[in-house]
C-alpha cells in the first residue's frame, strides 16, 4: 500500500515537470498504480488507518507526486452538497472553463508541501474535463465550485504547477475579482 513515503516533496523535480500521456487502454501497471493512488487517497481520510499508517489526510492525489511521469489522478471527497467523487482518472484535459473565478476561504495545503502556505489560491469556478477513468470510459465531467477547485489542484500536478503559485504575492489574502468563496 501506499504510504506518504512514497509522496514527494517540494525540490522534487517530478513536481515541476509536465506529466506525459499514458497510453490506453491501461497496462495492468498503471491500473495497479492508478488503483493504489485511489486506495492511499480513501485510507488518508480513515480515521484508523491514517493513525496507523501516519497518513496526512488528502482529497486526491496526482502521479508526479509519487515521482511518477504520467497524465493520472486519483480524487476521493465529497462536494458541499454530499456529491461523492471517488475515482482514478487518465489524461484529463479541461475543455473549457468559466471566466467567474472561485476559491476556499481557508486557502490550500499539498501534500507534497510540509509548511503552511497562506494566502488565497483563486481557480476557475467552473470547469469541463474530459478524461478516461480507471474503469477505461471516457468521461465529461462539468465541475463547479470545491470540486472544480479539487480538480484543478489535480491537474495542476500533471503540469509542473504547484498551489502557492497562484497566490498573489503583494496581496496573498485579498480575494480576486470577480470571484466568491466555494466554501
Ligand atoms: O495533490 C493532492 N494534494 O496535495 C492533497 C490536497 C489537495 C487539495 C486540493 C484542493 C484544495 C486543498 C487541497
Ligand atoms: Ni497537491
Amino acid at each position: 500500500m501506499l504510504t506518504m513515503k512514497e509522496i514527494v516533496r517540494e525540490g522534487h523535480p517530478a513536481l515541476r515537470e509536465v506529466a506525459k500521456e499514458v497510453d490506453l487502454p491501461l497496462s495492468a501497471e498503471n491500473k495497479q498504480i492508478l488503483s493504489d493512488m485511489l486506495q492511499f487517497v480513501k485510507n488518508s481520510q480513515d480515521p484508523e488507518l491514517s493513525e496507523k499508517y501516519d497518513l496526512r489526510p488528502g482529497v486526491g492525489v496526482a502521479a508526479p507526486q509519487l515521482g511518477l511521469n504520467k497524465r493520472m489522478l486519483a480524487v476521493h471527497f465529497e462536494d458541499l452538497k454530499g456529491q461523492l467523487y471517488s475515482d482514478g482518472y487518465i489524461n484529463p484535459k479541461i475543455i473549457s472553463h468559466s471566466v467567474e473565478q472561485t476559491y476556499i476561504s481557508t486557502g490550500e495545503g499539498c501534500l507534497s508541501v510540509d509548511r503552511e502556505v497562506p494566502g488565497i489560491v483563486p481557480r476557475h469556478k467552473r470547469i469541463t474535463v474530459k478524461a478516461t477513468t480507471l474503469s477505461g470510459e471516457e468521461v465529461t465531467l462539468r465541475l463547479k465550485g470545491y470540486a472544480a477547485v479539487v480538480f484543478q489542484h489535480e491537474i495542476d500536478h500533471l503540469n509542473g504547477i504547484m498551489f502557492y503559485d497562484h497566490i498573489n504575492e503583494e496581496n496573498p489574502l485579498s480575494p480576486p475579482q470577480n470571484a466568491t468563496p466555494c466554501d
